[in-house]
């Protein structure tokens, strides 16, 4: 069925640099990094799901942009679903989350993402503006 089984995540750039959130749980998944977001609840707009989320974990307001790829498959059956997005009111706190950091392009993998993250990770650096262009 469309919409289920669906995690949504939002690849938020500032300057050139990538948001990442430590997660809090479950205990499998503490202290591991990932994008903000989660699963879309049924009936619910997979962008609208992520707006949502981007306010319960960060207390931001986003605008969504270009989608980071297709299915990004995850190790649980879920997909997910990627889109750069943008801060449009609010400073991202970790509300949910243990910790935020904003990922400076040579400091994209030094953090230790879910393992599902890393092809996602990789896309987006090579969609982001380089340093030396
Ligand atoms: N939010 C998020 N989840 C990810 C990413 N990568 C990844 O493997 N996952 C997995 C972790 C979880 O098993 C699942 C998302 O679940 P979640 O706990 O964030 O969803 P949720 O906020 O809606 O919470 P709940 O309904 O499960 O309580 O997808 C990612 O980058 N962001």
């Amino acid at each position: 069925m469309t919409g289920t089984r669906l995690v949504v995540g939002a690849a938020i750039v500032e300057g050139g640099r990538l948001l990442a959130a430590q997660r809090s749980g479950p205990p499998a998944l503490r202290g591991g990094w990932e994008f903000p977001g989660g699963k879309v609840d049924p009936g619910e707009d997979e962008r609208a799901a992520l707006v949502r989320e981007c306010v319960e974990e960060l207390g931001v307001q986003v605008v969504l942009g270009p989608r980071v790829g297709g299915d990004w498959p995850l190790d649980n059956g879920y997909r997910m679903h990627v889109w750069f997005a943008t801060v449009v009111a609010g400073v991202p706190r970790p509300l949910e989350h243990l910790a935020l950091r904003w990922l400076e392009p040579h400091e994209l993998y030094d953090v230790p993402w879910l393992p599902a993250d890393l092809p996602v990770v990789a896309a987006i650096e090579k969609l982001l503006p380089s340093r030396d262009a």
